[in-house]
Parts: C-alpha cells; sequence; structure tokens
C-alpha cells in the first residue's frame, strides 16, 4: 500500500499555453480507492502519468509536489503500476507471457515465483491464449487484459489504471472488476468516464476541475447529491443519466457495402452483412470475435481470404479501388486513433483527405474550420495530433474520417474515451449524417450507443477460429 500527497500541483506539457493540471491538493491514504472524474481534456491521464513518474523534466513545467510514500515519483516507480489508457503502446515483448514476466523480472522477483504469478494474473483478467501468444496479434481487448495482468502480477502498491475495461467486452469487463475488488494491500487510482460501473470498486470520487483546482473530493453518494446536476452539465458521466433515443425514421435504402461470407484466416470467420445508406449498423460481440478485421475488410483496408465485398456500384472490391477513390467512399476509423495521424498539426491532418481528391484551397479551408468546431477542437488545431488526451484524439480521428464527406463511415468505438458532453455531440452528429443519408458501421462495446443510436445491430459470435481455452497453462517453454 501506498500514500500519495499532492501539494498544489501543476504540469503544463512543453509546446501548450495552458496547464493540464493545476493547483491540485490531494492525500490519498493508504489502501484508498479514489475514482478520478472530469471532461475530456481536463487532465487526469496527464495526473496519472505524473504519479507514474513517466513525466520526464524537459517534457514540460511542472509546479508543487508529488510524493508517493515521501519519495518522488520518479525513485517511487517501484511501487507503481500502471494501465494506459492505449494498452497496445504498453506492451513490450514479443510474447504474451513475457510481457507479463518482464516486469516481475525488472523487480527482482525470484525466477520459481514468476512464472506461477504470470499464469494467475493470466487467468484472474480471463486472457483466453497460451503464453507463447504474439501480442502484435492480439485484439484491443485481449491487449487490454494482458496490460492489465501485467499489473496485477506485479502487486504494485499504487496501481494507476486509465479506462481499464473500456475494450473489453461486458464478462471481461466484469472479471477484471472482480479481481480489482479483491485486491488488498494496493492504493487505486482509476480513471473511468462511464461512473456507474466503477462506482462499486471505489471508496472516494474526485473530481478535476479543467482549468485547475479539484471540483468535488469525497464519498461517491455526497459528490454526487452535491454536484450531480452541475457536473452533468459540464460533461461528467454521472450515474443515472439516460439519453433519449436517436432512431432513423425511414428504412435504410439497398447496401453501400456488403461482404459476402467474408472472413480472414486466422481472425474472422466468414459473415454476411451489408451496411445502408440512412442506416447505423452496430456490430457488437465479445473480444477477439473479429469485429475491428471486420471493419478493416469492409473499409477496403485490408483483402478478405475468403468471400468478396462489392460497393458503390464498382465491378472492383473495395480494397482494390485507388487510394482517392476510397478516401472518397468511405471513411475509416481505426481502434487506435494515434496510429492513424500522419501531420504534426490537427488542422493539417483534417487537410489531407480534401487535398488528396483535389479540392480547392477555399474548399479546404471551410471544412476544417467546420469540422473542428462541430468535434471541439478549434483550440487545438494547431497542436501536434500526438500530445492530444484520449478523448480529443478519438474526435480529431472522426474528424479525419468525415473531411472527405465519404457516403460510409467504418467507426472502431467511436464513443470511446468521450465524456458526456463530446459523447452526446458526436452521436448526435452521427445521427444527422444518417438522416442525410450516409451509411454507419461502428464497432462498438458501448451499450449506451447501441441503445440511442443503432437503427440494426449485428452481433458477432464468439471467435470460431481458435483453439479451445486452455484450462491451465503450461509453465514456462
Ligand atoms: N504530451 C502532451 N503534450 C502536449 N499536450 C498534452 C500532452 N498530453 C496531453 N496534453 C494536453 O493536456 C490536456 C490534458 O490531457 P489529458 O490526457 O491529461 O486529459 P484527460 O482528462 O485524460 O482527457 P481524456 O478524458 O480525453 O482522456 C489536454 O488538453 C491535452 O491535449
Ligand atoms: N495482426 C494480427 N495477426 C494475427 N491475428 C490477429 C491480429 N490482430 C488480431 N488478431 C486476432 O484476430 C481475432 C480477431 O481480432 P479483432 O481485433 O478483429 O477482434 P475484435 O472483435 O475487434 O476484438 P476486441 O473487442 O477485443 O477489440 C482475435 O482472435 C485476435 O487475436
Amino acid at each position: 500500500m501506498s500514500e500519495v500527497v499532492l501539494r498544489g500541483f501543476g504540469w503544463r506539457h512543453a509546446g501548450r499555453r495552458a496547464w493540464a493540471v493545476r493547483e491540485v491538493d490531494l492525500h490519498i491514504a493508504h489502501g484508498e480507492r479514489v475514482l478520478l472524474l472530469g471532461p475530456s481534456g481536463a487532465g487526469k491521464s496527464t495526473l496519472l502519468a505524473a504519479l507514474a513518474g513517466l513525466l520526464p523534466d524537459d517534457s514540460g513545467e511542472a509546479e508543487g509536489t508529488i510524493e508517493i510514500d515521501g519519495l518522488d515519483p520518479r525513485k517511487a516507480r517501484e511501487q507503481v503500476g500502471i494501465v494506459f489508457q492505449d494498452p497496445q503502446t504498453q506492451l513490450v515483448m514479443a510474447r504474451s507471457g513475457d510481457d507479463v514476466a518482464f516486469g516481475l523480472e525488472n523487480r527482482g522477483v525470484p525466477a520459481a515465483q514468476i512464472w506461477p504469478w504470470v499464469s494467475d494474473a493470466l487467468d484472474r483478467v480471463g486472457f483466453p491464449y497460451p503464453i507463447t501468444r504474439s501480442t502484435s496479434a492480439l485484439s484491443g481487448g485481449e491487449a487490454q487484459r494482458l496490460a492489465l495482468a501485467g499489473v496485477l502480477a506485479l502487486r504494485p502498491g499504487l496501481l494507476l489504471l486509465d479506462e481499464p475495461t473500456a475494450n473489453l467486452d461486458p464478462a471481461g469487463a466484469t472479471l477484471v472488476r472482480e479481481s480489482l475488488g479483491l485486491l488488498r494491500d494496493t492504493t487505486t487510482v482509476l480513471v473511468e468516464h462511464r461512473v456507474a460501473e466503477a462506482l462499486p470498486l471505489v471508496d472516494r470520487v474526485v473530481v478535476l476541475e479543467p482549468g485547475g483546482g479539484i471540483r468535488a473530493d469525497g464519498a461517491p453518494e455526497m459528490v454526487f447529491a452535491a454536484y450531480g446536476d452541475r457536473l452533468a452539465d459540464e460533461g461528467v458521466w454521472v450515474p443515472g443519466f439516460t439519453i433519449p433515443p436517436l432512431k432513423s425514421a425511414t428504412a435504410a435504402t439497398p447496401d453501400l457495402v456488403r461482404g459476402e461470407g467474408v472472413g480472414l484466416a486466422q481472425r474472422l470467420a466468414p459473415v454476411t452483412l451489408g451496411v445502408g445508406a440512412g442506416e447505423v449498423l452496430a456490430v457488437t460481440g465479445p473480444n477477439g470475435a473479429g469485429k475491428s478485421t471486420l471493419a478493416l475488410l469492409l473499409g477496403g483496408l485490408m483483402a478478405p481470404t475468403a468471400g468478396r465485398i462489392t460497393g458503390f456500384g464498382d465491378r472492383r472490391p473495395p480494397h482494390k479501388w485507388r487510394a482517392a477513390t476510397l478516401t472518397g467512399r468511405i471513411g475509416s476509423v481505426f481502434q487506435n486513433p494515434e496510429h492513424q495521424f500522419v501531420t504534426s498539426k490537427v488542422a493539417d491532418e483534417l487537410a489531407v483527405g480534401p487535398r488528396r481528391m483535389g479540392r480547392s484551397a477555399t474548399a479546404i479551408a471551410a471544412t476544417v474550420a467546420d469540422l473542428l468546431d462541430r468535434l471541439r477542437l478549434t483550440k487545438l488545431a494547431g497542436a501536434n495530433p500526438y500530445t492530444l488526451s484520449g478523448g480529443e484524439a478519438r474526435r480529431l480521428s472522426v474528424a479525419t474520417a468525415l473531411a472527405t464527406a465519404p457516403r460510409l463511415l467504418v467507426l472502431d468505438e467511436p464513443t470511446f474515451g468521450q465524456d458526456r458532453k463530446t459523447w452526446i455531440e458526436l452521436v448526435t452528429l452521427l445521427a444527422t449524417l444518417r438522416d442525410d443519408g450516409h451509411g454507419i458501421l461502428a464497432v462498438t462495446h458501448d451499450d449506451d450507443f447501441v441503445q440511442t443510436v443503432a437503427d440494426r445491430t449485428f452481433a458477432l459470435g464468439q471467435a470460431r477460429l481458435r483453439d479451445p481455452l486452455p484450462r491451465r497453462r503450461r509453465s514456462h517453454p
């Protein structure tokens, strides 16, 4: 267990005028479990990075102090385990088991203990593969499970979790929450936009005030009773909030793109599915079922190994279209937006697609300004896309997909990491596009998204291509 003390702590990232967090005074006692809330961009991930000792001096300007058990966080790394918002970026080894073992080896855990601990941690998150599974061949949810296993195995005194269940299917999220609930001797700071599920795990809620300070701090019931309405207005998800549905009023027209028996070896068993103009089609299903793979195939970004894909009256399948043709017809958003950015400025990023299509400079400038405004990114127009917060990056990738006004949008987890306000804006924008005749295919684990805006749901089954679940893992090969 670790104790955390922040005194007047602030951090301003290099290249930014605004402080990401400021004037944070906080005392987290040994063994406390804190839910850290605040709108998108309020500085939650920055604060976790500071606690983990991951903000190098030359990457920004600091104010005040942070101590973990009386130490500077950079000297307390041994005590701390962190899971990032994008878990894929924290997997360092080629094989899954080695990735979990790596942290234990670094901390000098005796060799005889390492593999039993690895195996136990993998079981606690429901990791479905043998320890030899390649880390580069994992779905988003599988990678998140592995990253969680990595920190659970460390048994850290301070556990920092940034949206740890956002990529998990409901069964996986329940399993992980149970494992977290069973942790003893750990102080936990949890960032989670969707509050209701997280509340049973915590005994305290801290709400960051964007621009500086702490808005609310206390027992969950107390915080929501006293500040619930104001927090909701500012964009924090508060429990018990419902969203009116935004379903299509008209029947969908024929398919824009259709896959017949389309599959990809080892990744997606053949399915038949079309997405029409004027509909939002949600693709749901457990981790590893092949949802992202299906999105890549229908979006023309990969070639299927089975079946065929047709669309837009073209004789050729989407993956054979010229780049400019594809961008003009289908806009795709990947699961990890930061794998998608190609320029060093938010505004430039939005101009790439329209420029590729030969649009005029005036038209491009108008499109860029409009999208920045609609996705609340105007203030970040000059920022480097790679420095955006999780929620900001997701909005930018949705905006880039819209920039060429494609008829079909293929979106992988479009609402990931959004606060309540940006969620509603984003979902309303997608509903408007749908009503204007665009087709939208959205891969999602977000049940509110399905309930609110999906006109149809396609549920992919449990992956059928995989070996049966290994009951007991072998020890290190
Ligand atoms: N490396 C960086 N360089 C420059 N600015 C950054 C960097 N990382 C984050 N920021 C900025 O700092 C602010 C806070 O970001 P942070 O990721 O901490 O927010 P957050 O509350 O976690 O948001 P979200 O809920 O969207 O993930 C944002 O405006 C973001 O653009
Ligand atoms: N690059 C890759 N090489 C080989 N197999 C892969 C690769 N990426 C994913 N897989 C495997 O393909 C299957 C489908 O993965 P996919 O990412 O499409 O699943 P998903 O339904 O989107 O999962 P999640 O809900 O976890 O994001 C999984 O079994 C995964 O392990």
